[in-house]
């Protein structure tokens, strides 16, 4: 056994980072290789499918494709800009919360969240950017210049996460027998939608008391293309008796999860597992945390319910009612639900997503 703090395999830590130390429980992710799945290699593409069945998490090694090269190099380039991001004053950053319109772009200060039913304040701060702002198909959104000069290289990282996310949902197209393209065609590039970069940002916390940083929660979209550099999230895996396992970030891979709309779409056969952002593990705790995210979600007007066309996906029960709601609608409601400073009674259930059927409890 290593001690605390110590490592045993260079290649899995991040250089000029506090190692991820070895003694905290982990979760056995599948790591998954980009060229294979793009090659079409039929056991790479089960094992996605096997993943996204039983936990709807998996790590993608991206240092096999030349695809993957050059998202990778993206997300450098990116972590610089979301450093220099959160440099600015609170007060400069604050004029970009454009929570107060119902959006859910643009900057999220630290403590506007509640992360759980108690009413404790979130710890961390990030800022979320669209999708199709950065590609010209909706009207821009106003942003502060260390963003204005870097669309660029966010819209070359959107469109490589993008492509990844495609291919996820082909292979699972595939996999869940669904006629051709029927995922794809739910979120196309060029189409309105929430696809969003996030920049995160948590300082470190007091030593005497580190809490949550993000609440518990399921992603609310289709795929997610995560990049992390210091631990702190964690998974809680499916049973009633399960604990949370942090997942160990590992270089040259993205971890790739599901979110609420494939649970919906597949009537639970698919898992959005539950995650949430704690204190970095180990003497990681001391150092500042950025994450860098690529949220897809399917287009605003696509109504999440059970999919047709599939002998796999199972069927509604007699009993089961589906909610009528917009993938927009679904976001929103999501994303704003929590905020304190929006809401004066947090109806805490009520911005809920799949979580309880995340748990895989049956009652
Ligand atoms: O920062 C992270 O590692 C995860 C963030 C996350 O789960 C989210 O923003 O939905
Ligand atoms: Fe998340």
């Amino acid at each position: 056994m290593q001690s605390h703090g110590s490592y045993t395999d260079i290649q899995n830590n991040f250089p000029g980072l506090p190692p991820f130390p070895d003694d905290v429980p982990t979760a056995p992710l599948l790591r998954l290789s980009l060229g294979k799945l793009l090659a079409g290699d039929p056991t790479e593409c089960e094992r996605l499918f096997q993943a996204s069945v039983e936990i709807g998490f998996f790590y993608l090694d991206l240092q096999d494709s030349g695809h993957g090269v050059s998202l990778l190099g993206d997300a450098d380039k990116l972590f610089t800009v979301g450093e220099k991001l959160f440099e600015l004053s609170l007060e400069e950053k604050k004029t970009f919360d454009f929570s107060a319109q119902n959006s859910y772009f643009g900057y999220k200060g630290q403590g506007l969240s509640t992360v759980d039913k108690a009413g404790n304040l979130d710890r961390n701060e990030f800022y979320n950017v669209s999708k199709d702002d950065i590609i010209g198909i909706s009207d821009p959104l106003p942003a502060p210049e260390v963003l204005k000069q870097s669309r660029k290289q966010q819209e070359s990282f959107m469109l490589g996460s993008h492509v990844i996310v495609s291919l996820v949902l082909n292979i699972l197209n595939d996999k869940l027998h669904l006629p051709q393209d029927t995922l794809s065609n739910l979120h196309r590039w060029r189409s309105t939608g929430g696809d969003q970069v996030r920049f995160v940002k948590a300082p470190p916390q007091p030593v005497d008391d580190r809490r949550t940083a993000l609440g518990q929660h399921t992603d609310f979209g289709s795929v997610t293309v995560l990049f992390n550099r210091l631990g702190g999230l964690q998974v809680l895996p499916p049973g009633a008796d399960a604990e949370w396992v942090y997942v160990r970030p590992l270089p040259g891979h993205a971890i790739i999860n599901l979110g609420d709309a494939m649970v919906k779409f597949t009537n639970g056969l698919l898992r959005s597992n539950i995650h949430r952002v704690a204190a970095p593990p180990g003497i990681q705790g001391d150092s500042t945390r950025y994450s860098l995210v690529y949220f897809s979600r399917p287009e605003d007007s696509v109504m999440l319910r059970r999919l047709d066309g599939s002998d796999l996906i199972p069927p509604i029960e007699k009993d089961q009612v589906e909610e009528e709601i917009s993938s927009k609608d679904w976001i929103i409601r999501r994303a704003l639900g929590r905020r304190v400073d929006l809401h004066k009674d947090i109806d805490y259930e009520k911005a809920a997503g799949t979580e309880q059927m995340s748990r895989r409890i049956r009652v």
